[in-house]
């Protein structure tokens, strides 16, 4: 039996989990957004964010013939260099597993603050339960709380703040992970090739020490959606990202010259952003999009986001098969992106700008 059959055979999750959405909190002004309203939802037109296949991309079912596979890379490479995310369908994650990882989430956010408080986030680390870090004092907080863990290199695992209730909750996440693992080991080759790039370079560039993790959001309703964003605009330090969506309640947008978009849910689908990392190996070709998550005056809304990074001793560039006369190389060689990234936020720089040569 393999891991995800055992984990069908486990008991089912109680069904019966408070309700994440209890009555809506009235924000303070410490979380209202900079420059008036985020106008309503609905105003925002919905992201057309090409859904690609990657049961079709090559190295996964070789009976699919070379046309279908050059489109579903062309689309890739499209998908990752106007909006920087696509919609990924045909993954082989089975949907048992991702209602498993959103029920986790769920029941975990569900639990008394106090049962939740046993995994706080330390002030001074990233890890474990809380609210995002205050790295300013002009800061616009997130009316969100989050559960941060790394899962891989394993030594950087603080297993004393995964949660032991939901009892599933840490088999759940380690089947979860070394699926979403493989998934990222397919897109970095189907990315590669889209470029007309060795296949393995850009997991070669990620080294023997690279680094994931996880992060569980929870948007609590909001009396104020007008005034308050679930997440603020950001981009992800990753190199890239697997985002698994509510699937009750849409939330995330995207930015695309200067519209926001709001993102729909597609059954099944993973939403994968490309990362700032990914920006600067690709020489600027893949954009890190700027994306946010608004908030709901009713409905309480949970996402899990696995992060895959470059081991922090590497050094990371372009690849050089991306640079050439009429597009010279545009970041500097560089390693620990995510030291840079942090004291960037601290000083409200945009981290990618610093990079620049
Ligand atoms: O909740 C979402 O849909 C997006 C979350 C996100 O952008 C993040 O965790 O970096
Ligand atoms: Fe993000």
């Amino acid at each position: 039996m393999d891991r995800v059959e055992k984990l069908s055979s486990l008991p089912s999750l109680s069904q019966n989990f408070q309700k994440l959405s209890t009555a809506a909190e009235e924000p303070p002004p410490a979380y209202f957004v900079k420059g008036g309203s985020v106008g309503p939802v609905e105003s925002f037109p919905i992201a057309q964010i090409p859904i690609v296949d990657l049961s079709l991309l090559p190295s996964v079912f070789s009976t699919c013939s070379g046309k279908e596979q050059e489109d579903e890379l062309e689309k890739l490479k499209s998908a990752f260099s106007e909006w920087g995310c696509f919609q990924v369908i045909g993954h082989g994650i089975p949907t048992l597993l991702l209602e498993k990882v959103r029920q986790i989430a769920k029941e975990f956010f569900a639990l008394p603050v106090e049962e939740k408080q046993k995994y706080a986030r330390d002030p001074a680390d990233l890890q474990g339960y809380g609210s995002d870090p205050i790295l300013s004092q002009e800061q616009v907080l997130d009316w969100s709380k989050r559960l941060f863990l790394n899962l891989l290199p394993l030594d950087s695992r603080k297993l004393e703040l995964w949660p032991v209730t939901p009892e599933e909750f840490r088999e759940v996440l380690d089947v979860y992970f070394t699926e979403v693992k493989s998934v990222i080991h397919l897109l970095q080759k189907a990315m590669a090739r889209s470029l007309d790039l060795d296949e393995n370079c850009f997991s070669k560039k990620y080294g023997d020490q690279a680094i994931m993790a996880a992060r569980f959001n929870h948007y609590p309703p909001c009396s104020r959606p007008d005034l308050v964003l679930g997440a603020k605009a950001h981009s992800d330090g990753s190199g890239i990202t697997v985002l698994l969506q509510d699937e009750e309640l849409e939330g995330l947008q995207v930015l695309k010259e200067d519209q926001w978009f709001r993102v729909p849910m597609v059954l099944g689908a993973f939403v994968v952003n490309v990362g700032d990392q990914m920006q600067i190996m690709s020489n600027g070709i893949f954009k890190s999009p700027l994306h946010r998550v608004t908030a709901n005056a009713q409905h309480g809304r949970i996402s899990v986001a696995v992060f895959y990074l470059p081991d922090t001793e590497i050094d990371i560039e372009p690849d050089e098969g991306l640079i050439s006369e009429e597009r010279p190389q545009i970041y500097r060689k560089l390693k620990n992106y995510a030291a840079i990234n942090f004291e960037c936020f601290q000083s409200g720089k945009i981290a990618l700008d610093t990079v620049k040569l």
